[in-house]
């Protein structure tokens, strides 16, 4: 029997290609507490990732970090190659929340309108209701690319939670962002809806070559739609590993019972010889 050796978390998985985001060695404490613990990702063009980790792992901080809505205290974050702290390069990123915020009163098309007020001229973002009729041309193809178009005049406010969270994609898509970080897309929706989601997300890496990273807390889901599955354990990443050979082992490790978290966390190297998928976590 052979054994397969795991691969290291923040090596990017295909070939020598400048990933579309690598981050580096990340860190991050609040109040003396380490939350962000030399945190490794890569995401490439075109690829799928889920994050998957417990309650408190840095999910959301890691991609709070990436995205500048929190300050690391050490590491680096490189978009194509080139540290992300311009506003050029931060808005080749979008965020995505579980909590959607859009303006529930104005139009699905008008939301969709917003993700390019970075991109416009001052007075334009002044006074979004006069979006040009070429940026509502293009929030619309953003509304079709998300199953949405019929509902573009529609107020947010009176979509379902999954309508207007494929509103909210719409808008990463109209801001003309390649790299699109997804913090828990899915948690309010119900099954069906989060599947779409998730698939559409899916959909958006591999037909149309974003870099796509979803936080979820559905392993079955990462397992269905995702190319790969990075794991956070403290504030590090301990496993890196294709979605479709996530195992039941695997699972137990990243949400096994917290006995002691101020153990240092170790890579993770999994057995992928041994069929661990009938295993319970423990
Ligand atoms: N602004 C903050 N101030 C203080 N502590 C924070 C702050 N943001 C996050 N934390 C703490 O950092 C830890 C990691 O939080 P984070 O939200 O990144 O985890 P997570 O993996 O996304 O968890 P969950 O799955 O529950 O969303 C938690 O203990 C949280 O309380």
């Amino acid at each position: 029997m052979t054994m397969a050796s795991p691969r290291v978390a923040g090596i990017p998985s295909a070939g020598t290609a400048t990933p579309a985001l690598a981050v580096r060695g990340l860190r991050k404490s609040f109040s003396g507490r380490t939350v962000l613990d030399g945190l490794d990702l890569s995401l490439a063009p075109g690829e799928f990732l889920a994050l998957l980790g417990a309650n408190g792992s840095g999910k959301s901080t890691a991609l709070r970090c990436v995205v500048g809505l929190e300050s690391p205290d050490a590491g680096e974050i490189l978009v194509h190659g080139r540290p992300a702290d311009t506003a050029p390069l931060r808005r080749r990123m979008a965020m995505i929340f579980q909590q959607i915020h859009l303006v529930h009163r104005r139009t699905a098309l008008d939301n969709v309108c917003a993700g390019a007020l970075g991109r416009l001229p001052l007075r334009r973002s002044l006074a979004p209701v006069l979006f040009p009729r070429e940026l509502r041309e293009e929030a619309m193809v953003c509304l079709d690319r998300v199953g949405m178009a019929d509902r573009a005049a529609e107020p947010a406010g009176r979509l379902s939670g999954g309508q207007r969270q494929r509103v909210a994609i719409a808008r990463a898509l109209c801001q003309r962002a390649e790299i699109i970080l997804a913090d828990e897309p899915v948690s309010a929706l119900d099954p069906a809806a989060a599947e779409q989601v998730v698939a559409l997300l899916a959909g958006l890496a591999h037909d149309q070559g974003l870099a796509v990273a979803a936080v979820l807390h559905q392993p079955d889901l990462a397992r269905r739609h995702a190319d790969r599955v990075t794991g956070l354990l403290h504030g590090r990443a301990t496993l890196d590993t294709p979605a479709a050979t996530l195992t039941a082992a695997d699972l137990a490790t990243l949400y096994a019972p917290d006995r002691d978290a101020h153990a240092p966390a170790t890579l993770y190297a999994p057995d992928r010889d041994h069929d661990h998928a009938d295993q319970e976590p423990r």
